[in-house]
C-alpha cells in the first residue's frame, strides 16, 4: 500500500434487509445502507454521522461482515497489498466481502471494534483481564505469561492498573469498562478501530476522558478510525473528516472544519444548527429539524432529504411566496403519510383549541360553523395554508384536494395536488458534487446542470 492509498476504502455498500415493510410495498427491503462510499487513510479519524436510524451502525457491521452486505465493496489495505490489483473477472482480492475463513481471521485480528454498551462484551464470570487476553489466545499466542503482560501493559496506556487484571466487569464503572472495551479492541495491535457510539451512554465529564483516550490512543498507536456518532459535538472534538449520513446514503463529505464551518447540504445545515452552543447569549443558525427519519423500506422519491428539508427547491413556475411554498409541500406530504386527521382538526375547533376564527375570507366548501367557518378553512387554518392562493391554477387544485381530504379520499387528493405541488427535488436524485478540498455534498440546489436548466437563487 502506498502513503496515498486508504487503508479502508467503502465503495457502493449496501445492506438490505429482507421484508418488514409496512407501506406501499409490503414485502419490500428494508435499505438500511444504501450505496454508501468514503476512505479512510491511515492514521485518519473518519466521522459518520446522522440521526438515529439512519444506517450508521448497519454500516458499521457490514464493513467488519458482523452482517452480510447485500452489495459493494470494502477495501482494506488499498489496492496493492502483496502487489495484487483486480482479479481478472473484475473483482478485488482485498475486497473484505469476499473473504473466506481464512482471511476474514487475519482481517479480524487487523480491526478492532468498540460498542456503546462496553458492558455486553465482557463475560461477566470472567476476569477482566481474561477477556481481554482471549483474542491473543485464539489467534494462536499460547503462553499465558506473554498474553498477561500483554494485557497489563495495555491496561496501563488506557487509563487503569495493572492491578485490574484480576478484578471483574461488574467492579468498574461505565467509563472503566469503555477504558476496557478499547484495551481489548486493541490487544491485537489492530490497525484500524470501528467505534459504534462509544461514548453515548456514558456522563458528559465521561465522555471527555474517553475521547481524550481515543484520540491520545490512536496516535499511540498510529490507528485508523471510524467513529460512529448521532452526536455532531463529539464528532467535531475527534474527527479529521466527516461524513453525514440519512436514510441510508451519505450526503455530505469532508473535512471537519469545512463541513462545520460551511455545511453545504440542508441535512448537514440543520444538525450543525442544533449544536448546543456554550454560550447562552450566542444563538445557533435555527434550523428546526422536524419529524423523524422516514421508514427506509420506502424512502421519498429523488432527494431523501426533501421530505423535511428547509431548502426544499421551489419549482420555477410556482408562484407562490417561499412560506405558501413550503406549506402546501408539507399539506401534500402529510395526506401522502397519511397524517391528516380530519376529526381530530374539528374537534380541536369544537373545543377553541385552534380556533376557526384564524381563516377569514375564503369561500366555504360545507360544514360551516357557528363562527361561520367552514371545514375546509379549518383545514387550512390548521395546515397554516393561505386562504386563497395566489396562482389560480395552484389554488384550484389545493381547493379540489381539500375538498377531497374532507371526503376522506386521500389518494384524489395528492394526485391532484402532485400536479402543481411538486419540487424539482423529488424527481432527480442528486449526483454528489465536488466543492474543492475533498468537501462533497450531493444536493440538487448544487447540481450544474440542474443549475443550469432553472433558475433559482443561489445557496451557498
Ligand atoms: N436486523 C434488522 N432487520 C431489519 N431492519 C433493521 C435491522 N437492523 C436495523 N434495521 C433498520 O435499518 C435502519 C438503520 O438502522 P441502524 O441501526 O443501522 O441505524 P443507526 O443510524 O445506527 O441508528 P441507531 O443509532 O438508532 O442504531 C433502521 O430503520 C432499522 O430499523
Amino acid at each position: 500500500m502506498t502513503e496515498s492509498e486508504p487503508l479502508l476504502s467503502v465503495q457502493g455498500l449496501k445492506k438490505h434487509y429482507p421484508g418488514g415493510g409496512l407501506r406501499s410495498d409490503p414485502s419490500g427491503a428494508v435499505r438500511a445502507v444504501d450505496g454508501i462510499s468514503f476512505d479512510i487513510a491511515r492514521g485518519e479519524t473518519l466521522g459518520l454521522v446522522g440521526e438515529s436510524g439512519c444506517g450508521k451502525s448497519t454500516a458499521a457491521k457490514s464493513i467488519v461482515r458482523l452482517e452480510e452486505p447485500t452489495d459493494g465493496e470494502v477495501l482494506f489495505h488499498g489496492g496493492s497489498r502483496g502487489g495484487r490489483s483486480r482479479n481478472d473477472d473484475g473483482t478485488h482480492p482485498n475486497d473484505v466481502t469476499r473473504f473466506h475463513r481464512t482471511e476474514m481471521k487475519t482481517f479480524r485480528r487487523e480491526v478492532g471494534m468498540i460498542f456503546q454498551d462496553p458492558a455486553s462484551s465482557f463475560d461477566p464470570r470472567m476476569s477482566v483481564g481474561d477477556s481481554i487476553a482471549e483474542p491473543l489466545s485464539v489467534h494462536g499466542l499460547d503462553d499465558g505469561r506473554r498474553r498477561r503482560a500483554v494485557v497489563e501493559d495495555l491496561l496501563g496506556r488506557v487509563g487503569l492498573a495493572a492491578a485490574d487484571y484480576g478484578r471483574y466487569p461488574h467492579e468498574f464503572s461505565g467509563g472503566q469498562k469503555q477504558r476496557l472495551a478499547l484495551a481489548r479492541a486493541l490487544v491485537l495491535n489492530p490497525e484500524l478501530i470501528v467505534a459504534d457510539e462509544p461514548v453515548s451512554a456514558l456522563d458528559m465529564s465521561v465522555q471527555a476522558d474517553i475521547l481524550g483516550l481515543l484520540d491520545r490512543v490512536q496516535t499511540e498507536f498510529g490507528l485508523s478510525l471510524l467513529f460512529i456518532s448521532h452526536d455532531m459535538s463529539v464528532v467535531k472534538e475527534i474527527c479529521d473528516r466527516v461524513a453525514v449520513m440519512y436514510l441510508g446514503e451519505i450526503v455530505e463529505v469532508g473535512p471537519t472544519e469545512s463541513v462545520f464551518e460551511t455545511p453545504k447540504h440542508p441535512y448537514t445545515e440543520a444538525l450543525v444548527s442544533a449544536i448546543p452552543t456554550p454560550d447562552p447569549r450566542t444563538t445557533n443558525r435555527g434550523i428546526e429539524l422536524t419529524g423523524s427519519v422516514p421508514d427506509p423500506v420506502d424512502p421519498p422519491d429523488g432527494c431523501r432529504f426533501h421530505t423535511r428539508c428547509h431548502a426544499v427547491v421551489q419549482p420555477p413556475d410556482l408562484d407562490v411566496s417561499r412560506a405558501s411554498w413550503r406549506r402546501l409541500l408539507e399539506f401534500r406530504l402529510a395526506i401522502e403519510a397519511g397524517e391528516i386527521d380530519v376529526e381530530a382538526i374539528e374537534e380541536r375547533a369544537r373545543t377553541g383549541v385552534e380556533g376557526a376564527e384564524q381563516v377569514e375570507g375564503a369561500d366555504g366548501l360545507d360544514g360551516a360553523d357557528e363562527g361561520g367557518s367552514t371545514a375546509a378553512e379549518r383545514l387550512r387554518a390548521a395546515f397554516d395554508l393561505p386562504g386563497t392562493v395566489a396562482d389560480p391554477a395552484v389554488e384550484e387544485d389545493l381547493a379540489a384536494a381539500i375538498g377531497a381530504v374532507l371526503d376522506g379520499e386521500d389518494a384524489r387528493a395528492v394526485e391532484r395536488l402532485r400536479s402543481t405541488v411538486r419540487t424539482p427535488c423529488e424527481q432527480r436524485h442528486p449526483e454528489s458534487v465536488d466543492h474543492g478540498g475533498g468537501h462533497e455534498s450531493a444536493c440538487i440546489r448544487h447540481d450544474p446542470e440542474v443549475r443550469a436548466a432553472r433558475e433559482w437563487p443561489a445557496e451557498r
